[in-house]
C-alpha cells in the first residue's frame, strides 16, 4: 500500500454533441480496493470506463494512473501500464477457442511470465472455472461462460487495475456466487478493481466503497451500508425501475 491513489480522475467530462454523459467526475481508487460504480441506466458508467481505459477521450479533465498522466494514451498503451477491462457484451475472438483467446491476451499483455504461456493460460482458465471449455470455439459458449472468458482475457494481460463492466449480468444465481468468489481471489492476489454492477447482491457483497452516478454526475460516495441509506441514491433509483438493497 502507498498513500498515492492507484487511479485518480479529475473533473472528467464527456459530451456527445449536446449530451453530457459524464459531468465533471472526480474520484480516487486506492491500491487493493474494490470500488463499486453504480447508477441507473444511462447514468454514464460505461462512458466513464471508456474514458479511463482510453476508448474515448474526455472532453475535459485528466486521468492519473500510478501517478502518471495517462489522459492522452491509447487503450493498448494503458493496458501495457496495467489497466484491463471487460465489456458488458463479451467481445472474444469468436472463431478462436477459449484457450486461444487467453493465449492472445497473454501475448498482448505486459506481464512477466514465470512458466510457459500455455501453463499460464490453463491456470487462468481454471481460476475462472472455464477449464472444461478450453478447446471449445468461443462463439459456441453460453452467456455465463462468455462472461467468464471476458474476465479470463482481462486477467491474462496481468492488470494492476481491472475494470469490470457488468460481469454478473445474465448469470444464474449460482454463477454469480462463483464469480464473486473469483473476484475476491483476484483482489487478494493484489489487483485493484472497479466494478460496474446492477446485481446489488454482488456489488454490496464485494465493494469496499461505492460511488454513484446519476445523469453523469457523481451524487454519492460511501460504504455499501451508507449508500443503501443515502437519500439521493434512493431517489435516483426510485425514479427508475431498480431498488437499492443489499
Ligand atoms: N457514443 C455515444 N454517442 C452519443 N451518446 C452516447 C454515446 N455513448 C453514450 N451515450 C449517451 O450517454 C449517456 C450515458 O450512457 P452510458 O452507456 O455511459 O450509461 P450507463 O450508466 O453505462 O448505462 P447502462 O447501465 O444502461 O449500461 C446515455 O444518455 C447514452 O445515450
Amino acid at each position: 500500500m502507498t498513500n498515492n491513489p492507484l487511479l485518480e480522475t479529475k473533473s472528467i467530462r464527456k459530451s456527445f454533441g449536446g449530451v453530457v454523459a459524464v459531468r465533471d467526475v472526480s474520484f480516487r481508487v486506492s491500491h487493493g480496493e474494490i470500488l463499486g460504480l453504480i447508477g441507473p441506466n444511462g447514468a454514464g458508467k460505461t462512458t466513464l470506463f471508456h474514458v479511463i481505459a482510453g476508448k474515448e477521450q474526455p472532453t475535459n479533465g485528466t486521468i492519473h494512473f500510478k501517478s502518471q498522466d495517462v489522459t492522452g494514451l491509447r487503450p493498448d498503451q494503458r493496458c501495457h501500464l496495467g489497466i484491463a477491462r471487460t465489456f458488458q457484451i463479451p467481445q472474444p475472438f469468436s472463431q478462436m477457442t477459449v484457450f486461444e483467446n487467453v493465449m492472445v491476451a497473454l501475448h498482448f499483455g505486459a506481464g512477466q511470465h514465470t512458466g510457459s504461456l500455455e501453463d499460464e493460460a490453463s491456470r487462468i482458465l481454471a481460476r475462472v472455472g472455464l477449464d472444461r471449455w478450453a478447446s471449445e470455439e468461443s462463439s459456441s459458449l453460453p452467456l455465463g461462460a462468455r462472461k467468464k472468458l471476458e474476465l479470463a482475457r482481462a486477467l491474462a494481460t496481468k492488470p494492476t487495475l481491472l475494470l469490470l463492466d457488468e460481469v454478473m449480468g445474465g448469470l444464474r444465481p449460482n454463477e454469480i456466487t462463483e464469480v464473486m468468489a473469483t473476484i475476491r481471489e483476484v483482489r487478494e492476489s493484489g489487483v485493484t478493481i472497479i466494478m460496474i454492477e446492477h446485481v446489488m447482491r454482488a456489488v454490496m457483497g464485494l465493494a469496499d466503497r461505492i460511488i454513484v452516478l446519476h445523469h453523469g454526475e457523481l451524487i454519492a460516495e460511501g460504504s455499501p451500508a451508507e449508500i443503501t441509506r443515502n437519500e439521493a441514491v434512493i431517489e435516483a433509483y426510485l425514479g427508475g425501475s431498480a431498488h437499492v438493497s443489499s
